[in-house]
């Protein structure tokens, strides 16, 4: 199933920068241990990144006169800086170690999986030699990736139309064990979702009293073990502890229960499928050969 994997290598860059791994490793806990809003935010980077056609690096191009790019499309808005910054340090890095050899779609894989292990996540083994996009559409990151209000139909179809079943677009929605939502994501919904434990309803009101005079009031998006991940969030979902309308249906759809109340259960389970989840989406639409470039710099094509 996996047709792209047999054109990755796991020591793709052993030759060409063998100091590709300490570098990235170095950068990555420098980074999380100043700015902790990193990690979950690289994983969403990354989510987005690859969801819009396939893990090229595309999310991490600005926009130019000609062309508005992904990361400027209002659902991209809140993507924290500290995950762009993450990688433009992990590249400039590597730039001054091996010129022009590792891509940014590259850095942005091991990135995610390195910055997971530090929140207690579990490992997978990044295959590398993806190539970096040269297109980048703000209209394409409107459209084609899921939003909290859109009704479980459609977030499965999304998944379905990228080759992930129910229970893996479950396993990878456990990401949000980890994390922030800003309240403009859920807080118009709060009187009238009757999924909400109706005291969490109520501390999140007040979480979001000021908002929307103030737009960057956020909460946890699990408020048991916020910066931790684990499966506490699959553990909430049944309580009414869930942040977002699309956690809730997690919890309300016939199709989607068995799995939610399969990893609240057992986290061992969670972890060994989000890790292949995870490794899954990493091969998604990858580009290699022509069908790509190293960039020079991420945020710019060459
Ligand atoms: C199933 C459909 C999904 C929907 C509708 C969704 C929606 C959202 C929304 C609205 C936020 C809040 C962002 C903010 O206000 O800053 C968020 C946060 C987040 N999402 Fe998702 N998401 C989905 C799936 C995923 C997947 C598959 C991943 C990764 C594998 C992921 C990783 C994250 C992370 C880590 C955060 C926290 C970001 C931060 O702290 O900066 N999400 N998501
Ligand atoms: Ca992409
Ligand atoms: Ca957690």
């Amino acid at each position: 199933a996996l047709v792209c994997e047999s054109k990755l290598s796991v020591d793709y860059y052993a030759k060409s920068c063998p100091r590709f791994n300490d570098i990235m490793q170095q950068t990555i806990t420098n980074k999380q241990i100043t700015s902790s809003t990193t990690a979950a935010g690289t994983l969403r980077l990354f989510f987005h990144d690859c969801f819009l056609d396939g893990c090229d690096g595309s999310v991490l191009l600005s926009s130019t006169p000609f062309n508005s790019a992904e990361r400027d499309a209002e659902i991209n808005l809140s993507l924290p800086g500290d995950a762009f910054d993450v990688i433009v340090r992990a590249k400039t890095a590597l730039e001054l170690e091996c010129p022009n050899t590792v891509s940014c779609a590259d850095i942005l894989a091991v990135a995610t999986r390195d910055l997971l292990i530090m929140l207690g996540g579990p490992h997978y083994t990044v295959y590398l030699g993806r190539k970096d996009s040269r297109i980048s559409k703000s209209s394409l990151a409107e459209s084609d990736l899921p939003r909290p209000t859109l009704p479980m139909s459609r977030i499965i179809d999304m998944f379905a139309k990228r080759g992930f079943t129910i229970q893996e677009m479950v396993a990878l929605s456990g990401a949000h064990t980890v994390g922030l939502s800003h309240c403009k994501e859920f807080s118009f919904n709060l009187k009238n979702d009757t999924q909400y434990n109706p005291r969490f309803a109520q501390a999140l009101q007040q979480a979001c009293a000021g908002y929307p005079q103030n737009p960057t009031l956020s909460v946890f998006n699990d408020i048991m073990t916020p910066s931790k991940f684990d499966n506490l969030y699959f553990q909430n979902l049944p309580k009414g502890l869930g942040v977002l309308e699309s956690d809730h249906g997690l919890y309300s759809d016939p199709r989607t229960i068995p799995f939610v109340e399969l990893y609240a259960k057992d986290q061992n389970k969670f972890f060994q499928d989000f890790a292949i989840a995870m490794q899954k989406l990493s091969f998604y639409g990858i580009k290699t050969g022509r069908g790509g470039e190293i960039r020079r710099r991420c945020d710019a094509v060459n």
